[in-house]
C-alpha cells in the first residue's frame, strides 16, 4: 500500500498522472473488496484519503479525469449468482462533506444558496436532516401494495435480485397499508443495517465457537444479504429504515422529503425518527452537533448525518452531477474504525480469572476519542488475525463497546516477529495459567489469592447494575487491594473513616460519601445481590430468573443442579456453575459475612411480597418496544413493576399497553394490528404518575 501524503495539486503534469493511476488502481482494488466481495482490508478513513486525493488531482488537472476513474462512478458490480435488475431511476452516491466540523454544513448551504441564484437577503432555505445509516442500499418494489422485488444498488444503473433475503427482514412490510396500497408502483429506498447489539452477539457466539468473527456491522449486512443461502441470512439478523424513493406510478409524490418520509412511515416501513426539518446553515450545524453528541448511545453505526433540500421543486432545479445529487450532502463524523501500529501486548486478568490479551497502541482517533489500548479478545482470535506486535492494525470504537483489534492491514513484516504466547504463569499472582482442554480462555488458576481477581471482583460487585456503591471505581480499589486494607467482599463494610482517610486523595467528604453509598447499597434486590457475587455465568437476566424462582436466597444456595434446570433459560452449563460456586465454603462464608454486615433483599424482585406504593398499573401488562429518549429498558421496566403492572416480551389481545420507542419493531406493527393502545414515554410517566 502507498499511502503517502502528496500534496495532489501542486504535482507537475507528469507526475500527477503516474500518481492518478497508482490511485486509480489502488481504489478499483479496494471498491472491489468492499463493494463485491464485502471484505475490505482499508478502514473506510482511510480509503476516503485516498479518494479525495484522486478527486484533488483530477481537479487541478481535468486532462486527466478518465470515465472510469471511481470518482465517476457508484463502486459496486452484480455478483454472479443474482440476477440483474434495472434500476428506472439509478440508484446514486452521495457527495461527502469530510470536514467534520460545522463549517462543512455552512459549505453546503452556501453552495445550494449559489447554485440556486439566492440572494443575500432571499429566506433560509428549508432542509430534511436525517441520520447516515451504515449499512446498504436496498430498494423495494411495491406493486399494488405488494412487495414484489428487492435490489442492491450494485453499480447504480444495475444491481442484483435479493428479494428472497430480503424477506427474511422482519421490519420490511411485504404489504404496505393504508394509500401505499393504492400506488400501481412504489419504490422504496433505504438502508439495510445490522444493530450493534445484534453484531455483538453474532461475534460473541463466534468466539465461543471459536470462528472467524466479523469486522464491522455494516461488512456482516451487505455480506448476509449477499448470501446465495437465505437460511444463512437469517442468522444475521437485519434491520431497515427507509429514507428515499425511486420509480412511483399512480402515486401523488409529496412536495416534500419530510412529507414523503411522513408516508411512508404511515404504510407501515420503519423511517428513524432521529430526523428535523431545519432551515439554513444554522440548523444543520445544529442538528450535526446535537446527533454527534448522541451517536454513542445510537443502537447502531451511522457514519454522519444526511442534509437534503427539502423542497422537491428545488431538488429538481438543482439537479445531479455525476454520480450524485446536487440537493443532497452526507457530513461525517469522526471514523470508527482507524489504522495504527501495535506496540506491545500486555495481559489483563478479568474477574473469574480469565487471561485477555490488550492491545497497547500508538495513540490514535478513532470514534471521536483517542484510544491506546484495545481488547485482542484471545489467543486463538488474534492467531487467526494473524496479528504480530509491530503490525499496523484496524482498531475499531464504535458506541460504548470497549475498542478491539479487528483486523490488520497487510504490510510485510521488515523482520521476524515471533507469534505471541500466552504466559505459563499469572502475571499478577505468579499461579499457574490453565486452559480447559478445547476450550479458548486461558485462566489464572489462583482464585480468591489472586489480587487482580480480587480486584475485579470487587468492581463487579460495586457496579451500577450490581450493588451500585457510587464511588468505589478502579483506583480506589487498587488502593484497597494493593494495601491489604480489603481482601474480601465482606471486608468493604468494614471500611470506617479513618482507614478511608489514610488513603491517598481522600477526604472527609469523599470518605463519608462512600461510607454512605456503602449503607444505602445493602438495602438491595436479591437478583442485584446475585448478579453481584459475580458467579460464572450467572449475567443480570438469569440472575433476575433465579430470584424470581427461588424467591429467597436460602433455596437457591441449597439447590441441586437438577432443580436449578427447572429455572427458565438455565441450561447444564449454567447450573452446574451455580451449584459449583455455592458448595463452595468460601463463598458461602462470603455470602454469610454479607448477610451479617446487613445486606437484606426484603423483596425479591417484582416476585410476591407487598407492594409498597401505589398501584396504578395493577392487572395490566405492558410491552416496551424500542429505544425510549430518557428511560432505559430496565429502568421502565423497574418502575412499571413497581406500580403493579406486569411486562410482557410480546404483543396479544391480552395486552394493554405498547410502550414504543424510536425504532420500534414487529411489536409496534403487531400492537396495531390488534388494535392495543401505543404510548410513548410521556404516555407511560402519565400511567404511572395516575395514582388512583
Ligand atoms: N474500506 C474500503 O476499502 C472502502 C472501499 C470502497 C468504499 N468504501 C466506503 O464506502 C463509502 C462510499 O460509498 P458510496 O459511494 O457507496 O456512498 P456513500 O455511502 O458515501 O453514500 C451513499 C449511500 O449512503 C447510504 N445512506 C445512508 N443513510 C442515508 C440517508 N439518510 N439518505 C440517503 N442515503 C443514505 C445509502 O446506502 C447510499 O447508497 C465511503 O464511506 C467509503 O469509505 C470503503
Ligand atoms: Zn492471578
Amino acid at each position: 500500500m502507498t499511502v503517502q501524503p502528496v500534496s495532489a495539486a501542486s504535482l507537475p503534469l507528469d507526475q500527477a498522472a503516474v500518481r492518478a493511476g497508482e490511485l486509480r488502481d489502488l481504489l478499483h482494488h479496494h471498491a472491489h473488496l468492499y463493494y463485491v466481495l464485502d471484505a475490505p482490508a482499508l478502514p473506510d478513513a482511510e480509503y476516503d484519503r485516498l479518494f479525495q486525493e484522486l478527486q484533488a488531482i483530477e481537479a487541478a488537472h481535468p486532462s486527466l479525469l478518465t470515465p472510469d476513474s471511481p470518482t465517476q462512478r457508484v463502486g459496486g458490480a452484480v455478483l454472479e449468482g443474482f440476477e440483474p435488475v434495472r434500476h428506472v431511476v439509478p440508484m446514486l452516491s452521495i457527495r461527502t462533506e469530510t470536514d467534520t466540523e460545522a463549517s462543512g454544513a455552512e459549505n453546503f448551504d452556501a453552495r445550494v444558496r449559489r447554485e440556486l441564484d439566492l440572494g443575500e437577503h432571499a429566506a433560509p432555505v428549508e432542509y430534511a436532516a436525517e441520520l447516515k445509516f451504515d449499512g446498504l442500499a436496498i430498494n423495494l418494489r411495491y406493486e399494488h401494495g405488494v412487495l414484489v422485488q428487492a435490489a442492491t444498488r450494485g453499480n447504480g444503473e444495475t444491481g442484483e435480485d435479493v428479494t428472497q433475503n430480503v424477506r427474511t427482514i422482519k421490519q420490511i412490510p411485504l404489504r404496505l397499508r393504508g394509500d401505499g396500497a393504492q400506488a400501481a408502483v412504489l419504490e422504496v429506498r433505504g438502508e439495510v443495517y445490522m444493530r450493534r447489539d445484534d453484531f455483538e452477539a453474532l461475534n460473541e457466539r463466534q468466539r465461543a465457537a471459536n470462528e472467524k468473527t466479523f469486522v464491522n456491522p455494516r461488512n456482516t449486512a451487505a455480506g448476509a444479504i449477499r448470501q446465495l443461502d437465505p437460511v444463512l441470512v437469517r442468522q444475521r439478523p437485519l434491520s431497515f429504515f427507509a429514507y428515499g424513493i425511486g420509480e412511483t406510478r399512480g402515486w401523488d409524490i409529496p412536495p416534500t422529503h419530510s412529507a414523503m418520509l411522513d408516508a411512508l412511515q404511515a404504510y407501515g416501513l420503519p423511517v428513524n425518527a432521529d430526523r428535523a426539518v431545519v432551515r439554513g446553515a444554522e440548523g444543520l450545524v445544529k442538528f450535526h452537533r446535537e446527533i454527534g453528541e448522541k451517536r454513542d448511545t445510537l443502537p447502531f453505526d451511522i457514519d454522519g448525518v444526511v442534509y437534503k433540500v427539502n423542497s422537491r421543486e428545488l431538488q429538481r432545479r438543482l439537479g445531479f452531477v455525476s454520480r450524485e445529487p446536487r440537493w443532497a450532502v452526507a457530513h461525517k463524523y469522526p471514523a470508527q474504525e482507524q489504522v495504527t501500529r501495535l506496540d506491545r501486548i500486555e495481559i489483563q486478568v478479568g474477574r473469574t480469572g480469565k487471561l485477555t490479551p490488550v492491545a497497547k497502541l500508538e495513540p490514535v482517533f478513532v470514534g471521536g476519542t483517542t484510544v491506546s489500548n484495545a481488547t485482542l479478545h484471545n489467543l486463538f482470535e488474534m492467531r487467526r488475525k494473524g496479528i504480530r506486535v509491530g503490525d499496523q492494525v484496524i482498531i475499531r470504537r464504535a458506541g460504548d463497546v470497549i475498542p478491539e483489534v479487528v483486523g490488520k492491514v497487510d504490510t510485510r513484516r521488515a523482520s521476524y516477529v515471533p507469534n505471541f504466547r500466552m504466559p505459563r504463569h499469572c502475571p499478577i499472582c505468579g499461579s499457574e495459567v490453565v486452559r480447559e482442554k478445547g476450550g479458548i480462555d486461558h485462566r489464572c488458576s489462583g482464585g480468591i489469592f489472586c489480587p487482580a481477581q480480587r480486584k475485579q471482583a470487587m468492581l463487579h460487585f460495586a457496579g451500577r447494575r450490581a450493588m451500585d456503591i457510587e464511588g468505589l471505581g478502579d483506583k480506589l480499589v487498587d488502593q484497597l487491594v494493593d494495601g491489604g486494607i480489603v481482601t474480601s467482599l465482606p471486608g468493604l463494610y468494614k471500611l470506617g473513616v479513618a482507614k478511608l482517610t489514610a488513603l491517598e486523595r481522600m477526604g472527609d467528604r469523599s470518605a463519608l460519601n462512600l461510607i454512605e453509598a456503602l449503607e444505602k447499597s445493602k438495602h438491595t434486590t436479591l437478583a442485584r445481590f446475585l448478579f453481584a457475587l459475580g458467579i460464572r455465568q450467572v449475567g443480570e437476566t438469569t440472575a433476575k430468573d433465579l430470584a424470581k424462582h427461588f424467591g429467597n436466597l436460602e433455596s437457591l444456595m441449597n439447590a441441586t443442579e437438577e432443580q436449578l434446570l427447572a429455572v427458565k433459560d438455565v441450561g447444564p452449563i449454567v447450573a452446574k456453575s451455580i451449584a459449583a460456586f455455592f458448595a463452595e465454603a468460601h463463598n458461602r462464608e462470603v455470602v454469610a459475612q454479607l448477610l451479617a454486615a446487613g445486606v437484606s433483599f426484603p423483596e425479591s424482585d417484582g416476585a410476591a411480597a407487598a407492594p409498597a406504593g401505589p398501584q396504578p398499573l395493577a392487572g395490566k401488562t405492558l410491552v416496551l418496544t424500542g429505544t425510549l429518549p430518557t428511560l432505559s429498558r430496565d429502568e421502565a421496566k423497574e418502575l412499571i413493576e413497581a406500580a403493579g403492572g406486569k411486562v410482557s416480551g410480546s404483543v396479544s389481545k391480552k395486552t394493554s399497553y405498547v410502550i414504543a420507542g424510536e425504532e420500534a419493531g414487529s411489536k409496534l406493527d403487531k400492537a396495531r394490528e390488534l388494535g392495543v393502545t401505543i404510548l410513548d414515554e410521556a404516555g407511560l410517566q402519565a400511567l404511572l404518575a395516575a395514582s388512583d
